[in-house]
């Protein structure tokens, strides 16, 4: 082979070779391209963080607000807490609790589940599991039976209530002051054929549309700590209970452990209160003097949170590698204009809230599970 011709030969094979190469880069490109594309569909579409998916990442929205309204919203909802005298002006709470809703509601449904509310864990239970024996337990407490008529006070998309009903077969009635939740609920209650035991209204409970003495048991789970007063959100729960009946409730307070002087505990206080619509955190000792002011006797007071009882708050601690799949498949859903501007600084407010909620349960200053069993006299008072 003289020059020439090996020239040729070295050219033509380096092409051959160069060709080779691009060949397999591009089948490489579409390789790791589809994967991407295939695990952002599994994020978006097919992996609902919560146990029972009653959102997917592509549908999440602002409630009932229009997609231009979310943004907006979030900031009129942060600045409130930026004021604090605002939040001291008591009528302003349940819109604002409304609107913190409408924020949060297909989030906690995409990245929780149906149930709105902790469980103290139970080792080899699931999530779902813990969730629904921490509802019946409400349902064994207050002795339900079928016939009976029962108010879930702030309900929620009906996680609870739907439990509830299943576990006792009494009708239950529940009331949100979000009416987009209100549409959720009634949703859910028809796909999992319960809506002839459970109903929903929106409302507010501290003047619910029932007449006095209506219901044969009354419940909430993690929601009168939305009341501006509690004292207001009891007398009302009091005034619809029939005589002789029960109302029994899981309440967020502050534990014996909670120090007023320490900056750590004040801080975290506060970091809860802004990332979950809070007017302040009471303290577990004012709950049952309150109750007993509204004329219930009170039978059973006590953290279900203490041991033995195991720790409610790793749930979410077990869910920090999920929070940051989360915060990347919102903020790119935003980016392509799917999800509404302004939900990432909402999933922001959430991850930091998670991150108190943590705090609190490990220094065991806070617990969102303080029960307290009342009665209403069977004289009324
Ligand atoms: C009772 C209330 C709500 C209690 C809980 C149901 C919610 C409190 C904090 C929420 C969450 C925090 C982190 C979110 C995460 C960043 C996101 O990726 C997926 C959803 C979260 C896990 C979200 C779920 C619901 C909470 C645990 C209050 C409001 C009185
Ligand atoms: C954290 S969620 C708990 C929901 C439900 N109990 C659960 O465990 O799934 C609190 C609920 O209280 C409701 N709520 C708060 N303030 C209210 C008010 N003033 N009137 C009626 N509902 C209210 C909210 O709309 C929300 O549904």
């Amino acid at each position: 082979m003289n020059a020439a011709m090996e020239a040729v030969v070295v050219a033509s094979s380096s092409r051959w070779a160069w060709r080779w190469g691009g060949m397999c880069w591009g089948v490489i490109g579409t390789a790791v391209a589809g994967g991407v594309a295939a695990a952002l569909y599994w994020a978006m579409c097919i992996a609902g963080s919560a146990e029972r998916r009653g959102k997917r990442a592509m549908e999440l929205g602002g409630g009932s607000l229009s997609r231009a309204e979310v943004a907006g919203n979030y900031r009129e909802y942060a600045t409130f807490f930026e004021k604090p005298k605002q939040i001291k002006k008591l009528d302003n709470v349940p819109k604002l609790v409304d609107t913190f809703y409408n924020l949060v509601t297909d989030i906690y449904e995409w990245g929780w589940g149906q149930s709105f509310h902790f469980s103290p864990a139970v080792p080899g239970k699931s999530h779902r599991d813990q969730t629904r024996l921490h509802e019946e337990m409400v349902a064994d407490l207050l002795q339900l039976k079928a016939g009976h008529k029962v108010l879930d006070a702030g309900c929620g998309v009906g996680g609870p209530m739907r439990a509830i009903a299943a576990h006792s077969g009494a009708n239950v009635v529940g009331v949100t002051i979000n009416d987009y939740q209100v549409a959720r609920a009634r949703n859910h209650n028809k796909k999992a054929h319960l809506d002839h035991l459970c109903e929903v209204i929106c409302g507010n409970f501290l003047q619910m549309p029932f007449p006095a003495d209506t219901f044969d048991g009354a419940y909430s789970i993690e929601a009168t700590c939305h009341a501006p007063q509690l004292r207001d959100v009891y007398a009302e729960i009091y005034r619809v209970l029939k005589p002789g009946q029960l109302y029994v409730t899981y309440e967020w307070v502050t534990t014996p452990r909670y120090c007023a002087d320490n900056p750590e505990h004040v801080e975290i206080m506060h970091g809860i209160e802004h990332g979950d619509a809070l007017p302040g955190i009471r303290s577990f000792n004012q709950i049952g003097e309150i109750a007993n002011e509204v004329g219930f006797e009170v039978l059973q007071n006590r953290d279900l949170a203490l041991p033995p009882a195991h720790p409610w708050w790793t749930r979410l601690k077990m869910g920090r590698l999920a929070y940051y799949r989360n915060h990347l498949v919102i903020a790119l859903l935003s980016f392509l204009g799917i999800a509404p501007q302004g939900i990432v600084e909402v999933h922001e407010m959430l991850f930091k809230t998670a991150l108190d909620l943590t705090r609190g349960g490990e220094t065991g200053i806070f617990t969102p599970m303080h029960l307290l069993v009342c009665r209403k006299p069977a004289a009324s008072q």
